[in-house]
């Protein structure tokens, strides 16, 4: 059916998205629409493409092939910095390029401003108070004023994952953010991202996995890539279900999703 006119733009649509390097190919045929309410959850494995997925629907990475629109404007006909704005982004590379000795709670609030401001902004209360707010969303409170580069794994992405709200994003892209946890920070970063998840003010959300047991309660849509092509792809019901994410994963998995979380296990042989 096609969109009625008031229909908000979708938050992200790839369309006929490819991504060459070295002659290889990445990404083909990807087609992708992130509505409004949506959360999906970006499974594949090792070396599938969701990396390369997440920096093309980021805005990092240009496809050699197709077009990305955020929020209806497409890359390429409106400014790159002012789009990318838009989009709150949690990555193992961006946590990578922060100063160790910075403020935690200069961390989030550059991320209210960083793609749309100089330097020299001055930083007003009122900033400071919004990036705390978002602090708190996360039970990343007690963080401000201590030094990124002192706090552990899952403070950290606490600290990120309120940096990705703190800009008001159109779009949240959070990139393997459960990655290196132990199992303690994982399931509270699982159920943080939950809460977030199942709160209607929060912006449409992709969260990038291997793992099925980091996909947090609330997740509505999955994406499976297999060899930088899209496998299944709609309603988290339908895809993260046997017989897709076999095929995504090549093998024989049993798939569970009791109380909103998910596991997935090779099916016996016996
Ligand atoms: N610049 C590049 N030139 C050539 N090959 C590349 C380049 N960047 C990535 N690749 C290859 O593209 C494939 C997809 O990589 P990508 O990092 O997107 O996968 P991924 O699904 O995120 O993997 P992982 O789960 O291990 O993080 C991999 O085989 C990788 O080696």
């Amino acid at each position: 059916m096609p969109p009625a006119a008031d229909d908000p733009a979708p938050a992200l649509a790839l369309r006929g998205v490819g991504v060459t390097r070295s002659g290889k190919g990445l990404l083909a045929d990807v087609d992708w629409t992130v509505g409004s309410g949506e959360r999906w959850v970006l499974l594949g494995p090792n070396g599938s493409g969701k990396t390369t997925l997440v920096r093309v629907a980021g805005l990092w990475l240009r496809p050699t092939t197709g077009s990305v629109a955020v929020a209806g404007e497409v890359s390429g006909r409106t400014d790159i910095r002012t789009l990318r704005g838009r989009i709150g982004l949690t990555s193992s590379a961006l946590a990578d390029s922060l100063r160790s000795d910075v403020d935690a709670l200069d961390v989030v609030m550059t991320g209210r401003r960083a793609a749309l401001e100089a330097w020299w902004h001055r930083w007003t209360d009122a900033d400071r108070d919004a990036a705390r707010a978002e602090m708190a969303r996360v039970g990343a409170e007690h963080l401000a004023g201590r030094h990124f580069g002192t706090l552990s794994s899952g403070e950290r992405q606490r600290v990120l994952l309120a940096r990705a709200l703190a800009g008001d994003p159109v779009l949240l892209l959070l990139d393997e953010p459960a990655a290196g946890l132990d199992l303690g920070a994982r399931e509270d970063l699982v159920d943080r991202l939950g809460a977030l998840a199942g709160d209607p003010t929060t912006a449409p959300m992709v969260l990038v996995t291997h793992h099925a047991e980091e996909i947090p309660p609330g997740i509505t849509h999955a994406l499976l890539l297999r060899e930088g092509r899209v496998v299944a792809a709609g309603p988290a019901d339908e895809v993260l279900a046997d017989g897709p994410m076999s095929a995504a994963f090549g093998l024989d998995l049993e798939v569970t999703r009791t109380d909103g979380r998910t596991t997935a296990r090779r099916r016996s042989r016996a």
